[in-house]
């Protein structure tokens, strides 16, 4: 059976490009990319997308509108529609997995109890180890934490989505030395290339995990 994964970004998709490029190898067997969903209209991986091939579907759910049309609860709305977006997918786009790759977004209960209500996992790749610079900007901070002398590696981490922002079950860990000398934009490029290889492994292993524990 070919699994179904849902992807969220808000940025550039090189982490949805090294998804959509591992479905059609040993890496991610039996597993399709079959919808993307953006926070950001320019978002560069809604091109990636749409390239694919065949293309994969995309929406665009801006957030901005809800702050007028939805003014005592913005967030709350905005996370309510997108679970209905992904809840309301066609059949042959319906996930088993949502992946936030680069998605920029707090997803709060209106979001995460009905998609945990539909038994669909969500996992968030986050370039930091577990319990270490939660949140965005976590790459910099890390550099200058090195700076500062307060630690000497940082990571990348795949973990479930929970409510606590980074704080769900990590699923894939890996750690990244920093080097004495090295610009944050080289720390940036060497923990990116490891993103790419993070997100395959652990979408696979979220993959796994729901099989075996619907067997
Ligand atoms: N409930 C959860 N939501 C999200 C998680 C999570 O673990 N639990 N992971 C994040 C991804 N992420 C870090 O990995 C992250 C992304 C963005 C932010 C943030 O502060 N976002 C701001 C808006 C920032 C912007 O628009 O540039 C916000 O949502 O107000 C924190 C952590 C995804 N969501
Ligand atoms: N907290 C999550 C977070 O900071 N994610 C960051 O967003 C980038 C998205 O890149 P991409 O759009 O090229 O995949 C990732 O490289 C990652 O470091």
């Amino acid at each position: 059976m070919t699994s179904r994964i849902v992807v969220l970004i808000s940025g550039s998709g090189s982490n949805l490009q090294a998804l959509i490029d591992a479905t059609s190898t040993p890496l991610l067997p039996s597993a399709r990319i079959v919808h993307v969903i953006s926070n950001r209209k320019a978002a560069y991986g809604l091109t990636r997308a749409a390239n694919a091939s065949p293309p994969i579907p995309t929406s665009y759910h801006g957030f901005p509108p809800y702050k007028t049309s939805h003014p005592s609860d913005p967030r709350g709305a905005y996370d309510a529609d997108l679970a209905k977006l992904i809840l309301n997918l066609p059949e042959d786009q319906y996930p088993d997995l949502i992946v936030c790759a680069g998605w920029m977004h707090i997803l709060s209960p209106k979001f995460l109890d009905p998609i945990d209500g539909a038994g669909i996992p969500i996992i968030n790749l986050h370039p930091a180890l577990p319990g270490a610079f939660d949140g965005a900007g976590a790459i910099e901070r890390a550099w200058e934490a090195f700076q500062r002398g307060e630690i000497a590696e940082t990571g990348v981490m795949i973990h479930y989505v929970i409510k606590e922002v980074d704080r769900g079950e990590p699923i894939v860990v890996k750690k990244v030395e920093i080097k004495a000398g090295e610009s944050v934009q080289e720390l940036t490029e060497r923990i990116h290339d490891i993103e790419h290889v993070a997100i395959v492994e652990g979408a696979k292993l979220a993959l796994e995990k729901k099989q075996g524990d619907a067997s």
